[in-house]
């Protein structure tokens, strides 16, 4: 997949984060502190990431800020992005089942390497439920997005 990448912080977990997902075979599209004159403001380079992926030119994002908070917060006002902040492998599952997430934020002071890699092994794993209520519930997210009552 071609997976955008943002980080406000050039923290040692941002590029175990990058190289991981090259090692899964993913094409990275860095942007922030990862990107060489990258505008870092975690604000800038959540959007910039996010609108890649509700553009088409990403399929996937990771957004990466101190807390995750405010990366999380940014990309989650693109329209066509459902971010959510994972902290653990149990969490980034039920984003991708439940949630059809399409966007991972992450703290870079809560995850080390070791949970990095359980959070990514479930994030890449967790398909998006077929369950009509589940379905239901994303639908009305993307109305959300448009601010009226229609998809
Ligand atoms: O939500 C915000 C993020 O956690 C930032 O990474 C945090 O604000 C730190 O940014 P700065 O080092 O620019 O204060």
């Amino acid at each position: 997949m071609r997976i955008s990448v943002s980080s406000d912080m050039d923290e040692p977990v941002a590029r175990a984060l990058v190289a991981a997902l090259q090692g899964r075979g993913h094409e990275v599209r860095p942007h922030g502190a990862l990107r060489s004159g990258g505008d870092p403001q975690w604000a800038v380079c959540s959007e910039a990431a996010a609108r890649e992926v509700a553009d088409g030119t990403a399929d996937q994002a990771v957004v990466c800020c101190w807390t995750g908070t405010g990366a999380s917060i940014a990309a989650n006002k693109v329209p066509g992005v459902r971010a959510a902040l994972c902290t653990d492998a149990y969490t980034a599952d039920g984003a991708r089942r439940w949630n059809d997430a399409n966007v991972l934020a992450l703290s870079l002071r809560l995850t080390s390497e070791p949970l990095l890699t359980e959070i990514l092994d479930a994030w890449f794993a967790g398909e998006p439920s077929e369950d009509t209520e589940d379905r239901q519930n994303v639908d009305r997210v993307r109305i959300l997005d448009h601010g009226r009552n229609r998809l």
